[in-house]
């Protein structure tokens, strides 16, 4: 299955977050199956909080806030009745507003669990519920506000 941010054309592929064009990115991908989207991800032991052994907030939100825009545009998408790799153009989101609830504490040197459901979409405005799970316990939970940049942006 194609990821969701491999469905942009290459001059998009620059973020941080999932960019495939950028070597120093967590080269995130996301996917969207059964009206749930999912990305696996282990952050480096260079990601280390405060805490020795446990993630960095700072780290755990910004997956967060990669896998939310990519969420969002797979979930508008599909609102629209049209998959993400059948456009030659997929709507871009930005990261309006990101809230974010740190439950657990993050180990480090496992692979981690993020998740998006969709709340609403209205009009340019997709609402995503995230989560980030490692080992199946919930370590943090989100809400997003994203927004579709207008064509030409
Ligand atoms: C370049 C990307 C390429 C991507 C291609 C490949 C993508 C592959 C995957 C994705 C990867 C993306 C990247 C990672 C996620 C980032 O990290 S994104 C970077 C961080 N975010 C930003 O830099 C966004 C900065 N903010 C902005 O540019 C502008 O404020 C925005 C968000 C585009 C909105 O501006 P605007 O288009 O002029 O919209 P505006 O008319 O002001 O507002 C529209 C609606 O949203 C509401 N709204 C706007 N802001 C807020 C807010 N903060 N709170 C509540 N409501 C708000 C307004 O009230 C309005 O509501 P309605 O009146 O329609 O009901």
């Amino acid at each position: 299955m194609k990821a969701i941010q491999d469905c942009y054309p290459p001059k998009y592929a620059h973020c941080y977050g999932c960019g495939h064009g950028n070597p120093a990115g967590y080269q995130l991908k996301s996917y969207l199956q059964e009206g749930i989207t999912q990305a696996r991800f282990t952050p480096g032991m260079q990601y280390s909080g405060g805490v020795p052994g446990h993630v960095y907030g700072g780290m755990i939100a910004s997956l967060l806030d990669c896998h939310g825009t990519a969420s969002a545009a797979a979930f508008a998408s599909h609102e629209r009745g049209v998959a993400m790799e059948e456009q030659i153009e997929p709507p871009r989101f930005v990261t309006a507003s990101l809230k974010v609830d740190f439950k657990n504490p993050t180990p480090q040197g496992v692979e981690l669990l993020v998740r998006g459901e969709l709340i609403s979409v209205e009009g340019r405005k997709v609402r995503v519920a995230l989560s980030l799970h490692a080992n199946d316990v919930v370590c943090a939970t989100g809400e997003m506000l994203a927004i579709e940049l207008r064509a030409g942006a």
